[in-house]
């Protein structure tokens, strides 16, 4: 087991009003395992994450990695955000080596390790662009490559793909697939639309709407690349769909 999460809370408390947004998540993270979390529009998907990101503390609870309780950020733990994630007056490269080069790791060595996951998400030849010269798609290839340089034991990705256009969309879904073949780090997915989720995850946690708590989980058995109108696809779709709150 990689990751632990044990009846993990989170209310917000104003000067007169309490909320709730996350209520007592029981969860286990298979290590290697690619996970995602699926939930409606505002159900507390990103407090859950930003929880086990450490940028939030819960209210009660516990979360644990390799059996040791994490309080605050951590960096076994990488984050690709939806967007804002890239520093503008930075190069694709001196994006990738930020994290190396904050923890101290010599020049050589980071330009290396920076090169390796720009080459590996398909960018070589684009290390001197900035990124407004770039794509979508393109900057969140630079997100992923750079969350990777961190060497994370676990890459949190939080509806990455959401504001990208559907071909893209599909195009960086069979890319993680691949750099996450090739990489074996345990992801952490999250998403709000049904078939990304069918098409990336060995297991579906399904959540209620707000507070999010743990619906269902499903094992996905089938095959990859995955045929998304094969009729366990579909029938999978059918049966998560009957099963999801509707958006807020
Ligand atoms: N710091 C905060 N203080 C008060 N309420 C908050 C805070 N952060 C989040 N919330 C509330 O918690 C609820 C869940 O928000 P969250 O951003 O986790 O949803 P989400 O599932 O990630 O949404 P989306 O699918 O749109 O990304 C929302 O109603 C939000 O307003």
């Amino acid at each position: 087991m990689k990751l632990k999460l044990r009846r993990v809370s989170k209310t917000f408390t104003g000067p007169k009003t309490a909320f709730a947004a996350v209520d007592q998540i029981d969860l286990d993270v298979y290590d290697g395992e690619f996970l995602v979390i699926l939930g409606p529009g505002l159900c507390g998907k990103t407090v859950l994450l930003d929880m086990i990101a450490g940028l939030e503390e819960p209210t009660k609870g516990e979360i644990c990695l390799d059996g040791r309780e994490l309080h605050g950020p951590d960096r076994a733990i990488g984050m690709v955000f939806q967007k804002k994630a890239l520093l503008p007056w930075k190069t694709v490269m001196q994006n990738v080596e930020f994290g190396p080069r904050m923890a101290g790791v010599p020049k050589g060595e980071r330009r290396k390790t920076a090169q390796k996951f720009i080459d590996l998400v398909g960018l070589t030849g684009f290390e001197k662009s900035y990124p407004h010269q770039i794509s979508g798609g393109m900057k969140q290839r630079v997100g992923i490559a750079r969350a990777y340089a961190n060497n994370p034991e676990i890459l949190i990705l939080d509806e990455p793909f959401g504001a990208l256009d559907a071909q893209t969309r599909y195009s960086m879904q069979d890319e993680i697939l691949r750099i996450w073949k090739a990489e074996k780090k345990t992801i952490l997915f999250v998403t709000n639309n049904i078939e990304e989720a069918l098409y990336l995850g060995d297991r579906i946690v399904l959540l209620s709407k707000c507070p999010a708590m743990v619906k269902e989980i499903y094992e996905i058995g089938l095959p990859r690349p995955r045929d998304m109108v094969s009729e366990g696809f579909l029938k999978l779709r059918e049966r998560i769909s009957d099963n999801m709150d509707l958006s807020v």
